[in-house]
Order: C-alpha cells, then structure tokens, then sequence
C-alpha cells in the first residue's frame, strides 16, 4: 500500500466498509461507509457511544467478522477476499489480540501462554524478541505461575506479551483495560505504549476510557456507525469534550 505524503506506511485500512447485521425491518446498519487508516508504529484508539460500531468495527478489521460491503487491508492485503482457512491463517500470524477478560489459558504457565501463538504456528521463537516483551511486562520471576496465581494486571501484561509473541503486524486491544484498577491499567497502557515506542508495534485499541484513550497518539470517533471525527496527540480534556458533543441528542444541538 502507497505511503503517505509524511512517509507513515498504513498497516490497517478499511474502505467504504459496510457492516449490516439482520435483514429487512429488524436490519442494524452498524458501520456505514467507513473509510479509515491506521499507521505502522503509531497507537490508535477508536470511542465512541454505545453501540456506535466500535467493537464491529474492531472484529471487521480483524477479519473476525464478515464485511456487508467495502474492503479491509491489513498492510497490503485484501482481507475481505480471503476464504477462511486463509482468514485464520492470518490472524495466526499477522494479529495480535487483548482481550477484556485476558482470555489466558489456564491450564498453561505465563510463559507458555506467551509462546502460544508461536507454538500453534509451529515457529521457532525469536529468544531476543522474546526476552524483551517478558523484560517488559515485568514478570521474569512468575514465569511458571499459571494465570489464577497471578493478579488480573499481570495476567494482562502476560496476555500483551503473548499478543506480541508473534511479531504481528498489528494488535487490536478490546477494552484492555476495562477489567482493571486504576494502577494496573495504567501499567498496562504505559506497556501498550511502550510497544509501539520502543518495538515500532502498531495497536488499535477501543475503549470507553479517556484516560486510557489519552495514551493514544491519535483517536479516532465513531457514532452511527460513521467515522465523525478524530484528535491527534489527545488529550484527556480534549478527549472529554469531542465525547460530549457526540453523546449530545442531534435534536438539542
Ligand atoms: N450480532 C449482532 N446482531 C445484530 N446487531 C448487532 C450485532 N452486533 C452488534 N449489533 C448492533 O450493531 C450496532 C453496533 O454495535 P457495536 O457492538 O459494534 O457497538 P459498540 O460501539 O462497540 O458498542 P458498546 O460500546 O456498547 O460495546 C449496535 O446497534 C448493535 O446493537
């Protein structure tokens, strides 16, 4: 895919993206023509209202979710014309995932649900690359702990190792702070930033948090399933205030 006029390389895109749940009288538009990119190293965050197509709009970029028309690219590829044994494929490979509820195995030790994805694809990890997200998170001495001995901020920061594990062209993170206290968020927001800083990652990230949005080097906004505006370097203020006039009623304005 073409660079930009500033040289930032797109990693994600969607064009004129449409999603339309049901059919007929009970059909639910929740993307409408949605045209967006999202950068190679930079940290996006998507809000919105409830139910503005936040979280569809995440599952179609990750080719969890079907298209109703338009396109999505991850780097140069048209995902919306992958079957889906080469869907998964994909996301095996070139996504990682954060989920709410960290979704860790519990079964296996913090290390080995780091490996996860290498071990699912059969590759051989990178140790280095390895060494440096565990380095990250912090937890080189709970390794061995499974997932019910360790406290939901760690088994969140091994969950964004593990969604790192792969070198995954980008990472999606669904409210991955969603289930946290105020200190273990930030920890995992500072993590999330420090990947896209120091390892050149790229995340997309929803959440309804404008603390955790302000993390973010850009924020993208949604509502009735459009793109309605966006904010560069955000602030948590300037955050606060675009959520505002979009929770307004359009009547009252
Ligand atoms: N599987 C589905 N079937 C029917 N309608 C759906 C389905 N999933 C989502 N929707 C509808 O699509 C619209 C967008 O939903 P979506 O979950 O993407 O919004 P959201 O911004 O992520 O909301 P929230 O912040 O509450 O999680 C909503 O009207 C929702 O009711």
């Amino acid at each position: 895919m073409d660079d930009t006029a500033q040289g930032a390389v797109r990693a994600v895109a969607a064009r004129n993206l449409t999603k339309v749940y049901g059919a007929g009288d009970t059909a639910v538009r929740a993307l409408n023509d949605v045209t967006l990119e999202f950068f190679r190293g930079q940290f996006s965050a998507i809000m919105g209202p409830s139910g503005s197509g936040k979280s569809t709009l995440m599952h179609c970029l990750a080719g969890l979710d079907s298209v109703t028309s338009g396109h999505v690219y991850i780097g140069d590829l048209d995902i919306t014309t992958l079957d889906d044994r080469a869907l998964t494929r994909l996301r095996r490979e070139s996504i990682g995932f954060v989920f709410q509820s960290f979704n860790l195995v519990p079964t296996l030790t913090a290390l080995e649900n780091i490996t996860l994805p290498l071990d699912i694809a059969r590759r051989k990890p990178d140790q280095a690359w390895l060494d440096s997200l565990i380095d990250a998170i912090g937890l080189r001495d709970r390794l061995r702990h499974k997932p019910t001995e360790l406290s939901g901020g760690q088994q969140q920061r091994v969950a964004c190792a593990r969604a790192l594990a792969a070198k995954p062209a980008v990472v999606f993170a669904d409210e991955p702070t969603g289930n946290l206290d105020s200190r273990s968020a930030t920890e995992v927001l500072g993590l999330l930033r420090w990947f896209v800083k120091e390892l050149g990652q790229t995340i997309v990230m929803v959440t309804h948090d404008p603390a955790a949005a302000s993390y973010a080097d850009r924020v993208v906004f949604l509502r009735d399933g459009q793109v309605v505006g966006e904010l560069p370097a955000p602030t948590q203020q300037a955050i606060l205030d675009q959520l505002a006039v979009l929770e307004t009623p359009v009547v009252s304005r």
